[in-house]
Formats: structure tokens, C-alpha cells, sequence
């Protein structure tokens, strides 16, 4: 939160064994952001994990990223 409360932005990865309460963590970020009256962008990799999100979207979705065909 320190990051978002002095707008310095940061890069963070959050990893650890199945059942750690990853996704805990980042629903819990984005709640407390958002309470805050602030925009989050919730996107993962994949649709599977985009679920696990409130308000998740895959990144391709969210961003329009193209996926190269050849
Ligand atoms: N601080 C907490 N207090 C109570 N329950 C918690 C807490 N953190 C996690 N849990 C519960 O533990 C379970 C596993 O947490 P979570 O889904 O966040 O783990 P994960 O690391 O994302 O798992 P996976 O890698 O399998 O997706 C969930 O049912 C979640 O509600």
C-alpha cells in the first residue's frame, strides 16, 4: 500500500506453494486500493486465473494485446 498511498509504483511478484494465500493477498489489495476511490486493473495470464480476480480479465482481453498467428 505504501507504494500506492506515495504514487511511487513498484513491481512486485507474489509466489509460494498452492493454498498460501497468494490470491488471498491480491483480493485484499485490490479491495483496500479500490476502497480508496482508485482504479485497479485486475488481469492475469490466463482466463482460469483471471476468475480467481474481482473483476478479473485475461491481460489480452483487458489490453487488446495481439496474438501473433504465424
Ligand atoms: N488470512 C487468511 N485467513 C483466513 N483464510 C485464509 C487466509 N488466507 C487464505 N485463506 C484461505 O485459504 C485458502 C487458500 O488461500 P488462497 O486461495 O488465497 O491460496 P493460493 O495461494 O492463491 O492458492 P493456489 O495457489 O492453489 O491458487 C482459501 O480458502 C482462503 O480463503
Amino acid at each position: 500500500m505504501h507504494v500506492v498511498d506515495t504514487n511511487s509504483g513498484g513491481m512486485f511478484f507474489l509466489y509460494g506453494h498452492g493454498g498460501t494465500s497468494k490470491t488471498f493477498m491480491w483480493r485484499t489489495l485490490t479491495a483496500a486500493i479500490h476502497s480508496t476511490g482508485n482504479i485497479v486493473l485486475a488481469v492475469a495470464s490466463s482466463g482460469i486465473a483471471s476468475l480467481l480476480l474481482p473483476g478479473g480479465r485475461t491481460a489480452h482481453s483487458k489490453f487488446a494485446i495481439p496474438v501473433p498467428t504465424e
